[in-house]
């Protein structure tokens, strides 16, 4: 049974899943205080939260089962994603659900800002009629300025057209044919600042991002700027903005996100000039029904080990080649896991080189994979989220390599392992019919199944040498259900791939040692 803990309000329709599901226990706890989180993620298996919890290295590390962390919105700057990353916790989010709600929130910001509607609501029900102290500003040929222009910039730049507005946008990422084809003007930061009426920013928040509108970009605004935060407290620098506020600069602003939140009675609000939300742009029923749908699948698919496409913590993979590496995974990560028992020493770099048809395709996945196999013989808990990270933070060096020649194979999959002591080579190809086969052990030719129990043997290729490996297997109740000898020269180094019927025990290894002309006997369990 998998335990998924909710800790934020989600809609009750968009996790019907979660709630049908016969695998699955549903536990929802809102308004926890860090210590009750604490107590709580230890039993999960999945935690689903939208931007009020905070989802801390602390509570990651509390979480000893989970599998997965799911963000019922957009924004993850709550959820500790390196923590996540090194304990091999998928992350995923519900990018596109709540896009349409977010930009049509901040349309609804700035024409508030533009006609100071909230104000002249505030007076008029007071009693008073004070149309003088109202009047606003037309939208129509405005220039906006919208700094980041992903899903929610887009979304807004097409209704700010709808009414006539000039819009620039400034994004790292933005093409000029993508601008072009959006009917936007692609800017730099420095010209949506300077050339604005209305500036809005729709970008995460990062290290970048963090004061992005700080106090030197307020000094180049245009006099009687107005200014819009949607997306994350933080981007717009609160102090900056206050002192550009009171210097006539900005004649008004629209936030509806805050540095701290909820922000109490924050200095801002002290501005007539300034209006606010509770960080609604996300709270429609259509919005939360979307995410939480989505986000429930998502976590769903990954408790039950199906494939899921929104992890923030792994690379995305485009569905054709996920469609076209599918049928390698499994040959992959076997051979990396037989790879790894075959070496001997402390693990240094893993070469992994793909030829044929596969040196055509981005295999970075597959390198992932065969990494996991891999380290999985040295270390515990490592999946495909953690595995480069592991590998990385204990200094192993990992090569992906193309090459395009065939060697009669359609593909081949080559791993190769350095260790402290020595190295081995693993090549591998999926046959026709015959499904996953190492094909060549070093320099060796064989033909071995990736599965089971194997027996690797390196040897002098002697007269008798194999009989009496066949005799002391015997001795030890032992059964070998196939066998293949490789070797270069007659007389010299030689291996042996036994497949066996059981798990080899240990005094059957040691017997072995023992022969004169063995030179090293591995136990790989597949
Ligand atoms: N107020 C609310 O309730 C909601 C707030 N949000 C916030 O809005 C943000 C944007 O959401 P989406 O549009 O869905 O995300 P998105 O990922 O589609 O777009 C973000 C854009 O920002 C750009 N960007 C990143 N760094 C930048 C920089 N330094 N300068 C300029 N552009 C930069 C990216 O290239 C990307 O195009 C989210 O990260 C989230 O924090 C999202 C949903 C609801
Ligand atoms: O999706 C986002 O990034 C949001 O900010 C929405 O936040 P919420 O789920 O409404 O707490």
């Amino acid at each position: 049974m998998h335990r998924v803990l909710i800790t934020d309000p989600l809609s009750n329709h968009g996790i019907e899943q979660l709630l049908q599901a016969e695998d699955v226990e549903v536990i929802q706890k809102t308004d926890l205080t860090p210590e009750q989180l604490l107590e709580e993620v230890k039993e999960a298996d999945a935690l689903l939260v939208r931007s009020q919890t905070q989802v801390t290295a602390e509570v990651i590390a509390a979480g000893k089962r989970l599998q997965a962390i799911g963000r019922a919105g957009v924004g993850v700057d709550n959820i500790d994603i390196p923590a996540a990353t090194s304990r091999g916790i998928v992350v995923v989010n519900a990018p596109d659900g709540n896009t349409v709600s977010t930009a049509e929130h901040t349309f609804a910001m700035l024409i508030s800002l533009a006609r100071n509607i909230p104000q002249g609501y505030r007076s008029t029900v007071q009693g008073e009629w004070n149309r003088k102290q109202f009047v606003g500003v037309e939208l129509n040929k405005k220039t906006l300025g919208i700094v980041g222009l992903g899903r929610i910039g887009t979304e807004l730049s097409k209704r700010a057209r709808a009414f006539h507005m000039k819009v620039l946008a400034f994004d790292p990422y933005l093409t000029q044919e993508r601008a072009q084809k959006i009917g936007v003007t692609q800017a730099t930061l420095d010209e949506v600042i300077a050339q604005s009426d209305f500036i809005t920013v729709h970008t995460p928040l990062t290290k970048e991002t963090r004061h992005l509108i700080n106090r030197d970009a307020f000094n180049r605004m245009k006099d009687g700027v107005r200014v819009i935060n949607c997306a994350r407290g933080g981007i717009i620098d609160e102090e900056a903005l206050a002192e550009a506020i009171r210097k006539g600069k900005v004649a008004g602003a629209a936030l509806d996100v805050f540095e701290t939140e909820p922000p109490g009675h924050h200095p801002l609000f002290d501005f007539p000039q300034v209006i606010a939300t509770p960080h609604l742009g996300a709270s429609t029923r259509e919005a939360q029904e979307n995410v939480a749908i989505d986000v429930a699948g998502e976590v769903l698919h990954i408790l039950r080990g199906e494939p899921f496409k929104n992890a923030v913590n792994l690379p995305s993979i485009p569905a054709e080649l996920q469609e076209k590496l599918r049928p390698y995974q499994t040959m992959a990560e076997k051979l990396g896991s037989f790879a790894s028992q075959a070496a001997e020493g402390a693990l240094q770099e893993v070469t992994v080189s793909f030829s044929g048809e596969l040196a055509e395709w981005d295999t970075a996945p597959l390198t992932r994979i065969i990494l996991k196999g891999v380290l999985s013989h040295y270390l515990s808990d490592v999946n495909y989220v953690n595995a480069p990270h592991l590998a990385k933070e204990r200094g192993v060096k990992v090569t992906e390599q193309k090459i395009s020649k065939r060697h009669g194979f359609t593909h081949l999959i080559r791993i190769h392992i350095a260790t402290d002591t020595g190295e081995i080579a693993i090549t591998g190809a999926l046959l026709n019919g015959l499904g996953p086969r190492i094909v060549r052990i070093d320099e060796y030719s064989v033909d071995v199944e990736p599965a089971g129990h194997q027996l690797l043997i390196q040897h002098h290729d002697r007269p008798g040498a194999i009989g009496r490996v066949g005799t002391i297997l015997g001795d030890h109740d032992v059964n070998i259900a196939a066998m293949q000898v490789g070797r270069r020269d007659i007389g010299g180094r030689a291996i042996m791939m036994l497949h066996v019927d059981k798990a080899v025990p240990e005094a059957l290894l040691e017997a072995l040692e023992q022969l004169d002309e063995i030179h090293r006997v591995t136990a790989i369990d597949l």
